[in-house]
């Protein structure tokens, strides 16, 4: 069969629409629905690689063939056929529950988050059944007609049909810095591929309706197009959680071998201290974390989603827990997304249409979708009814410049539209009435002071200059840019949303500060700092910017809350230079010009309906564009980060507690001290009972500042309650031994009673800072902790005790173990504090709240 309909070396962009539709086999009008399906099917989806989802046995298969439970699965096949049938269906049987245990509970969590996920993927504009209707990108075939508009990334290599002031921009796949004008005709040059779209390539402006040639794989730049492919590179939190996986992996190696050797060396019988030590090795490995992990992000994720946050990549909400500085620009999140004109200025200050005539036309003919344009376009109804594009110098955030050759029967003008400063600079003469006359430098100083005067009062403002155009129409260059007659000013309002102050209080108070990096005017951006509640008193523009050094520059970023005047390239410096000064940085934003700052930050965020290149960007999809949303996600997100961290600790701590005493135990004694099935069974109800944990509560101290991983507090905490554990279990070994005279059956029924008892209860110490009775926890947590308890005290009492060799302990070593389980309790509670004692101030990485106002 035939999968490659238009090979690309063959250079697609050398055939018309209708020659590739016939070699396709479809037509221009868009496919139906089932032909679609059916191209799916043929050709795949439309995506670099193939989908991540692993199937339930895949999943059980995996953690199978792991070395531990693979020597387990050998050892109880051995012992069942060498005998042992009962110890070994009990090996095999424990090994099955927690593989399945392990697999359930994580198919589950992932697939939920997944959906999520899928929920804000990139959509794709195609036509099918004879209407545009949004669809997943991975789901575009070759034959679809698609349109694409300005912020949109290109899904699929394709042939223009139509366009209007339709650019592109390929500097990810080609390098070409600059937007390529994109047209229908097939190019004279072979090279030449302007009547072609690539995916993964950026719609700078305009839109263009376009017959898809190839997808996935079999685009040009396949894999290339990055902005497509999700960044799957490890964050900062997965590889310290992978970090610690190996601290203990190393250890757990290190002391099975040992004491192995030992017990060899000793003359023990070789089968049994095997089994011992791979026992002891499955209840050391914190075989739970990934899962816990997983299924805690997830969690998390689906809690978020009813906060209205979609998490993209799960790890991104440990780091938004983390964040300490929030980078946002202005439009769309402090102010409200529907800016509306307000005034149309002639330069002699009086009001006058022409001004925002002009700006429409040129919004209507330059094809931006920004809410500049848009707003233009809404105040200034029909002006630019037959009007046609000449020829156009698309807008661009660096020159903060645009220009549109209009024409209309014979008028041909030039529009030049931006910035004020920018504008001004560029003109020679201005607008009176009817008259044009000259402006020299000193008009020009009072068209800037005007603009000023409008900043103070809120008003952001365009100019607008035009020259009249003689000659054939043809592509706008900068030097056409040139003495030009200015026209006027656009003023828009813009004013805060009234959220935004208490939100940005919110975040404050959360140990975040905001700071708003804006391309808008610096007045504009100050005066709406000052309304929002942010200290401002200074406000550093991006010619500022451009003078300082990087050093220099990190340490301005931390004393200054808002940025005027930024390139696209300045808003990513910034994020950079606030990382190196040591903050975790958000970054929101919703354009073009937003996109490299969100790649560059820890946490990128942007908005449902933002260009598509901004939500590609991004980490975190906000589904309302509202700082208020951004709070409750960090709150979430620590939350979250609160709660695995309850389980490192346990694992770092108790159960390591545990099975260190446990091999030092195995080594002193003539007798093993547990059983390999009682290990083994050990670990089963330790981790049932930890199953909890993703549900439980977080007290507000946990999550009123920036959390972040830290192995050193991590370290002291498993330094202090881990020997802790230990003394505990050698009290009790010393009660048995020689108090009691235990056997060999007590001692280990006595110990397993003892151990299960404070690894368990234990939880309900360190899942809290504060006194465990002021933070109650969740009742799944009490419940999962409780019900394995009860589970652990009952089993040697039952038939099904002897099965794993227990006997019943007289009364008298009961009552010991049970005081000796309050004791470690009151012990760890009272050591805690020591243990997670906060870091020196002076050590913090400085969340510091900048309230202007209170
Ligand atoms: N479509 C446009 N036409 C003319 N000038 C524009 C246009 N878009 C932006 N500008 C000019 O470029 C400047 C920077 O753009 P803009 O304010 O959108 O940047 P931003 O960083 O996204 O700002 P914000 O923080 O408001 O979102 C504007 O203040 C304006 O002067
Ligand atoms: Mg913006």
């Amino acid at each position: 069969m035939n999968t490659d309909p238009i090979p690309t070396e063959h250079r697609f962009w050398r055939h018309s629409p209708p020659q590739a539709a016939e070699t396709l086999a479809c037509g221009l009008n868009g496919l139906a629905e089932a032909e679609a399906a059916e191209r799916l099917e043929r050709y795949g989806p439309n995506s670099d690689a193939p989908s991540h989802v692993v199937s339930p046995l895949r999943a059980i298969l995996r953690r199978l063939l792991e070395p531990l439970s693979l020597i387990l699965l050998v050892a109880g096949v051995i012992s069942m056929v060498t005998g042992d049938v009962i110890g070994g269906a009990i090996i095999v049987l424990i090994l099955t529950l927690s593989i399945g245990l392990d697999t359930v509970q994580e198919g589950h969590a992932v697939k939920a988050a997944e959906e999520l996920r899928r929920s804000v993927a990139l959509k794709a504009e195609v036509k099918r059944d004879g209407t545009y209707r949004e669809i997943d990108v991975e789901t575009v075939v070759p034959g679809d007609i698609l349109r694409v508009r300005a912020g949109d990334i290109v899904p699929a290599d394709a042939l223009i049909i139509e366009c209007t002031a339709f650019t592109a921009g390929e500097a990810a796949l080609t390098g070409e810095p600059y937007p390529v004008t994109k047209q229908a005709n097939m190019p004279a040059e072979a090279d030449d591929s302007s009547n072609a779209v690539f995916r993964g390539s950026v719609a700078q402006t305009g839109e263009a309706v376009a017959l898809v040639v190839n997808t996935g794989p079999r685009t040009m730049f396949g894999a290339a197009a990055s902005a497509l492919t999700e960044a799957q590179g490890r964050t900062p939190f997965e590889r310290d959680l992978h970090e610690f996986g190996l601290v203990i992996a190393r250890l757990t190696l290190a002391l099975v071998v040992v004491v192995l050797t030992v017990r060899v060396v000793f003359g023990r019988p070789v089968m049994d201290s095997l089994l011992f030590s791979v026992a002891l090795a499955v209840g050391l490995t914190p075989e739970l974390l990934p899962m816990i992990t997983t299924v805690t992000l997830s969690r998390g994720a689906l809690r978020m989603a009813k906060r209205k946050v979609i998490v993209k990549r799960l790890a991104a909400i440990h780091d938004l827990g983390a964040m300490s500085v929030l980078c946002t620009d202005k439009t769309g999140t402090l102010t409200s997304a529907e800016i509306t004109l307000a005034r149309s200025i002639a330069p002699d200050g009086n009001d006058n249409p022409r001004a925002a005539e002009l700006g429409a036309i040129a919004a209507a003919l330059g094809g931006d979708r920004g809410s500049l344009d848009t707003a233009l376009i809404a105040g200034a109804d029909h002006a630019s009814d037959g009007w046609i594009l000449g020829g156009q110098q698309t807008f661009d955030f660096s020159r903060r410049l645009g220009s549109v050759l209009a024409i209309r029967g014979q008028d041909q003008i030039l529009i030049v539209k931006g910035a004020p400063e920018t504008v001004i600079a560029l003109c020679t003469r201005q607008r009176c009435g009817t008259a044009i006359e000259p402006i020299d430098e000193d008009g020009r100083a009072a068209m800037r002071e005007r603009v000023r005067v409008l900043a103070q009062d809120g008003l952001r403002t365009v100019a607008i200059a035009s020259r009249p155009w003689s000659g054939a129409p043809r592509e706008i260059e900068s030097s056409d840019e040139q003495e030009l007659i200015l026209e006027g000013l656009c003023a828009f309002a813009d004013p805060p949303k009234p959220t935004a102050a208490s939100a940005i209080a919110q975040l404050a108070r959360a140990g975040i500060t905001l700071k708003i990096l804006s391309g808008d005017d610096p007045v504009v951006v100050k005066r709406l700092a000052g309304l929002v509640g942010l200290k401002a008193d200074r406000v550093l523009s991006g010619s500022d910017i451009a003078e300082l050094s990087d050093d220099a520059l990190a340490v301005q970023v931390r004393s200054t809350d808002a940025f005027g005047r930024l390139a696209p390239d300045q808003k990513s410096r910034i994020v950079k230079a606030l990382q190196a000064s040591g903050e975790v940085v958000g970054f929101l934003g919703d354009g073009i010009n937003d996109a490299p700052a969100l790649k560059a930050a820890d946490i990128g965020l942007s908005v449902e309906g933002a260009t598509g290149v901004a939500q590609s960007a991004a980490d975190i999809i906000l589904l309302a564009a509202d700082l208020e949303v951004v709070a409750n996600g960090v709150e979430e997100g620590r939350r979250t980060f609160a709660n695995i961290l309850k389980y490192v600790r346990m694992g770092a701590s108790s159960n390591f507690g545990n099975m260190l005493s446990m091999a030092i135990a195995s080594m002193a004694l003539p007798f093993l001290p547990m059983l390999p099935t009682q290990i083994l069974l050990n670990n089963l109800l330790y981790d049932l009972s930890e199953l909890g944990i993703p549900f439980d509560r977080v007290s507000p101290q946990a999550t009123a500042r920036p959390q972040r991983w830290d192995m050193k507090q991590l370290l002291r905490f498993a330094a202090i309650m881990g020997p802790l554990s230990s003394l505990f279990d050698f009290l009790t070994f010393g009660a048995l031994l020689y108090l009691f005279h235990a056997t060999p059956e007590e001692f280990r029924t006595a110990w397993f009673l003892e151990s299960m008892a404070t690894q368990i209860l234990v939880i309900f110490i360190i899942r809290t800072n504060l006194r465990p009775w002021s933070n109650r926890a969740d009742p799944m947590l009490t419940a999962s902790s409780l019900t394995a308890l009860v589970v652990a005290v009952v089993v040697p009492f039952t038939p099904a005790g002897a099965w794993f060799g227990f006997v019943t302990p007289p009364f008298a070593v009961l009552a010991t173990i049970a005081g000796l389980v309050v004791a470690y309790l009151v012990c760890a509670e009272a050591l805690k504090s020591l243990a997670v004692r906060p870091r020196p101030r002076s050590l913090q990485r400085g969340p510091r709240p900048h309230l202007g106002s209170p």
